[in-house]
């Protein structure tokens, strides 16, 4: 793939991004760019198209058009793997996990493609793989102990409360030390303190480990806490992009959401809601 010249400080260049069901299009168009170390927030009503942009971004789906860059490389037409080896790394809307392991047995499978050991030397547990999964399970055991549940190690999955489960996942994703990851909805069905707990993950995770973190997220008082940038999805296309104070009084963005025209009224009872939740 040919080396593209991005500004050094965009980690992840998207342009043209395009996606068709059959006769849907489901993603028209898309330019993003992202910047090195940021927190952003992709936000939109249901059916936007957030989701399937990031399934071509990681290729679990093909996309129709355009291109994806990371660190100035182009890997849109890469396999998923691939594209995962490159450093980008993923959760879910629903969390997928492997409900019959243990926590950090889930952790590990999240770095197999680190393993160097041949194929017979995992069956046949050589020395040299017996040392490298000691070494994967040392940074397995310091991954969950990051995102807050060293004490899950040896819990099965299935066995794990829901906000631990995400946690779990996200975990998974990091031990690779992607350069970007991506969050699908990371506080789906969390109660407004686990949605606390995972702002201030989210904020180590940028900070301590220096990686980019791109979310899909429909709480508004988790992205306007986090989000460096938003950009806003409605239809397939993007609405527009800014920081937290401006996209909260656009009026745009709150016609998308009420799928009808905002009303000064409206504008009035979102900044107080605003208001309200940065006291709260
Ligand atoms: N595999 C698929 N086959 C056909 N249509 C699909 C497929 N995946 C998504 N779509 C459609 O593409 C559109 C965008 O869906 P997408 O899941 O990306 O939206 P979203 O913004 O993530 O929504 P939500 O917030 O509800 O998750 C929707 O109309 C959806 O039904």
């Amino acid at each position: 793939m040919p080396e593209i010249a991005t500004p050094s400080d965009v980690v992840l260049d998207v342009r043209g991004l395009t996606k068709n069901f059959g006769g849907l299009a489901a993603v028209r168009a898309v330019d993003l760019s992202i910047e090195r170390g940021s927190v952003h927030a992709i936000i939109g009503p249901n059916g936007a198209g957030k989701t399937t942009v990031f399934n071509c971004i990681t290729a679990f789906v093909k996309p129709s058009g355009g291109t994806v860059v990371l660190d100035g490389a182009r890997i849109d037409g890469l396999p998923a793997h691939v594209v995962a080896a490159h450093g980008i790394a993923r959760t879910y809307q629903n969390v997928r996990l492997f409900a019959n392991m243990t926590a950090i047995e889930n952790v590990m499978v999240g770095l197999h493609r680190r393993l160097s050991v041949s194929f017979w030397g995992v069956v046949l547990r050589t020395p040299a793989f017996r040392h490298e999964e000691d070494a994967a399970r040392e940074q397995s055991r310091a991954m969950l102990d990051f995102v807050g549940i060293p004490h899950r190690a040896g819990t099965l999955a299935r066995n794990m409360p829901y906000g631990d489960q995400r946690r779990l996942e996200i975990a998974r994703a990091l031990v690779s030390r992607p350069t970007v990851l991506m969050l699908d909805e990371p506080a789906a069905g969390m109660n407004p303190a686990e949605g606390v707990a995972l702002v201030h993950l989210i904020e180590r995770i940028r900070s301590e480990l220096g990686i980019t973190v791109i979310l899909i997220e429909h709480h508004m008082r988790v992205v306007m806490a986090i989000a460096d940038r938003i950009t806003v999805f409605d239809r397939g296309a993007v609405l527009t992009e800014g920081t937290p104070a401006e996209i909260q009084s656009d009026e745009r963005v709150i016609t998308a959401y009420l799928g009808r025209r905002a009303t000064a009224a409206d504008v009035r009872t979102v900044e107080r809601l605003s208001e309200e939740e940065s006291v709260a």
